[in-house]
């Protein structure tokens, strides 16, 4: 279970006491999450969901919440933090960063379908017009300095034929984007796997988790997307039905510039390269750790999508 940073209920009564929520009904740790802190927290006024970051300090979160608050303010359901009686939406809890938000009805899908793919494309573009004003420009912390540095400190642990797929797809992004510079960015999610979205129904009820959020290429945020709703995960192959659903609906909200075209095979790849690293470092990391192991998420999920992209990377506008 991911409860990094554990409350007993005397911490929690303390919490509770300086936020206008009433009293505390009860608590839970959230399993699924694999980054932050989260629990959900029943009140006599309705239900919260606690979240201690795990992996940024005090002075880095602002901006996640000023991301959150923008689109929530235009009109996204997204989990802003609550305000407490000292006006404050950020504080420390146990030496973690806390903040409580709002707990959205729905669940987690088991699994994607066309229909909800159709969803997200949609809510996808509208996302990311909106967050074309959003005036905080942060570069992603995992990013192309990221990617560098982690594919470095990582080859010795890899077979050969990985470290060279890693190695050569970094070179031929990086000589890609060198020659772009202008692709078009804004505020983007980051993460939008479909665990990251929950569903009442046939309805996309909220979009949450944005602490990878960050200004960067559009198009590489639908390439993450896509990669995880779009693709089989024993193969790594795209379902088209669902691809071209996803990308349909994207595109009927937000035209793709010739450049966006142009740069979308490179996204796809960089986009699989990029959480194929993050569980590549999280599965070394945690590798003397059974217990933390046991709830890290596959690494060759994502090799296998980056070899199924290298093989064939589909264009963005003729599949429609
Ligand atoms: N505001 C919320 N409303 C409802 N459920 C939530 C909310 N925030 C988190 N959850 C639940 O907790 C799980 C883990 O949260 P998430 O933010 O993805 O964790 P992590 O930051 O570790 O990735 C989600 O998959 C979802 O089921
Ligand atoms: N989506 C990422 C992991 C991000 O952490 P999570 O806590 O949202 O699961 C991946 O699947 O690698």
């Amino acid at each position: 279970m991911a409860v990094y940073t554990s409350l007993s209920d005397s911490d929690m009564r303390a919490l509770v006491a300086d936020y206008y929520l009433g009293e505390l009904v009860s608590f839970q740790g959230i399993s699924g999450g694999v980054e932050n802190t989260n629990y959900f927290l029943t009140t006599t006024t309705g239900k919260y969901v606690v979240t201690l970051f795990e992996e940024f300090e005090l002075e880095e979160v602002p901006y996640f919440l000023d991301v959150v608050a923008h689109l929530k303010h235009k009109g996204f359901n997204v989990p802003a933090a609550l305000i407490d009686i000292h006006g404050e939406r950020l504080r420390e809890v146990n030496g973690r960063p806390a903040i409580i938000v709002d707990c959205f009805p729905g669940g987690e899908l088991k699994s994607t379908d066309v229909t909800s793919c159709r969803l997200m494309g949609e809510a996808l573009a509208k996302l990311h017009i909106a967050g074309e004003d959003f005036p905080e420009h942060r570069d992603s912390h995992r990013g192309v300095a990221w990617w560098h540095k982690t594919s470095q400190a990582i080859k010795d642990e890899l077979e050969p034929a990985q470290a060279a797929l890693l190695q050569s797809q970094i070179a031929e992004f990086d000589a890609f984007i060198a020659e772009h510079d202008d692709l078009p960015k804004t505020t983007i999610h980051g993460d939008l796997f479909y665990n990251n979205t929950l569903f009442e129904g046939n309805k996309l009820s909220a979009i949450i988790d944005f602490y990878n959020a960050c200004h960067s290429w559009a198009m590489y945020d639908l390439a993450i997307v896509v990669n995880d709703w779009c693709s089989d995960m024993s193969s790594g192959e795209l379902d088209q039905a669902k691809y071209r659903a996803l990308l349909k609906a994207y595109l009927h909200e937000r035209d793709a510039t010739p450049e966006e075209v142009e740069a979308w095979p490179y996204m796809l790849r960089i986009a699989a390269l990029r959480f194929w690293l993050s569980r590549l470092e999280a599965w070394h990391g945690a590798k003397h750790d059974p217990e933390r192991l046991a709830q890290q998420h596959d690494p060759l999920e994502f090799q296998r999508i980056l070899e199924a992209r290298v093989r064939f990377a589909p264009s963005l506008v003729p599949s429609l």
